[in-house]
């Protein structure tokens, strides 16, 4: 048992934070660049970048759109750039630049390492012959699932670099999660989404998915409930040997 309705076919697992620790990694970077940032903008009245920051405008959200929401939060308005912009230029690009440095560097130094209860949930999920793909606004998902070992249950990966290039719209919109079920094969009803950002909880909710889980890893189970997760569970091996 692996605590699903009966009726759902395929699961699609957010990565950063659901099957990988990472998501304590791009907070991390995420701060540090947005402080830095505000700090050179205005050090007299600069009031950092929180962690409710992360989960409002931030968190699950693709690189580009995380720098638009959260500025756009402070009243701050940078013009696009491009994607080859030097890391200290004030643009959008720019700052995204900034942070995917940062947090290729935390990542390299701190390491890559998959939840325990996740793996396990992914081989039961597998031993009950139920699609597995993987949906992640990050556009470094194919190093990380590699260095996590995880590569070997995903049959089907939407990432970031698979976003920009389809031109799809990033969470909270459902588009990644329906690019998803479609390369599975299967209709958004008869799949669960598996999330730990509020974006990406809306995201299945407004997909009309099948069954929406929700991950809590930052103390937010209430508002996790509150955008769509059917179920919210700290670790999702408390899944296992659970009926739905
Ligand atoms: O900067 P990347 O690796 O493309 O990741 C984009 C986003 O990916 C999401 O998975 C994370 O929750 C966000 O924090 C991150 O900003």
């Amino acid at each position: 048992m692996i605590g699903l309705p009966s009726t759902i076919t395929a699961c699609l697992f957010d990565l950063d934070g659901v099957l990988t620790s990472t998501a304590a990694l791009h907070r991390q970077a995420w701060k540090q660049t947005f402080d830095d940032f505000l700090k050179r903008r205005d050090a007299t009245h600069f009031t950092p970048f929180t962690e409710r920051d992360y989960a409002s405008y931030v968190d699950g959200r693709p690189r580009l759109d995380g720098v638009r929401t959260f500025l756009a939060s402070r009243g701050i308005d940078l013009p696009e750039g491009s994607p080859g912009d030097p890391p200290d230029a004030q643009t959008v690009h720019a700052v995204g630049n900034r942070k995917n440095d940062l947090v290729l560097r935390i990542i390299d130094e701190q390491g890559v390492r998959p939840y325990p209860g996740s793996v396990r949930y992914l081989e039961a999920v597998e031993r009950a012959g139920l699609a597995i793909g993987v949906v992640t606004s990050s556009a470094n998902a194919v190093s990380v699932l590699a260095a996590a070992g995880l590569d070997r249950f995903v049959r089907s990966r939407i990432d970031g670099v698979v976003i920009t290039r389809d031109r799809l719209r990033g969470k909270p919109a459902p588009d990644s999660f329906l690019a998803g079920a479609r390369e599975l094969g299967t209709e958004p009803e008869h799949a669960a989404v598996f999330e730990d950002a509020l974006a990406g909880v809306e995201a299945g909710r407004a997909g009309r998915f099948g069954y929406v889980v929700g991950v809590n890893r930052a103390d937010q189970a209430d508002a996790l409930r509150e955008r769509g997760a059917d179920v919210v569970v700290d670790d999702l091996s408390e899944l296992l040997g659970v009926s739905a």
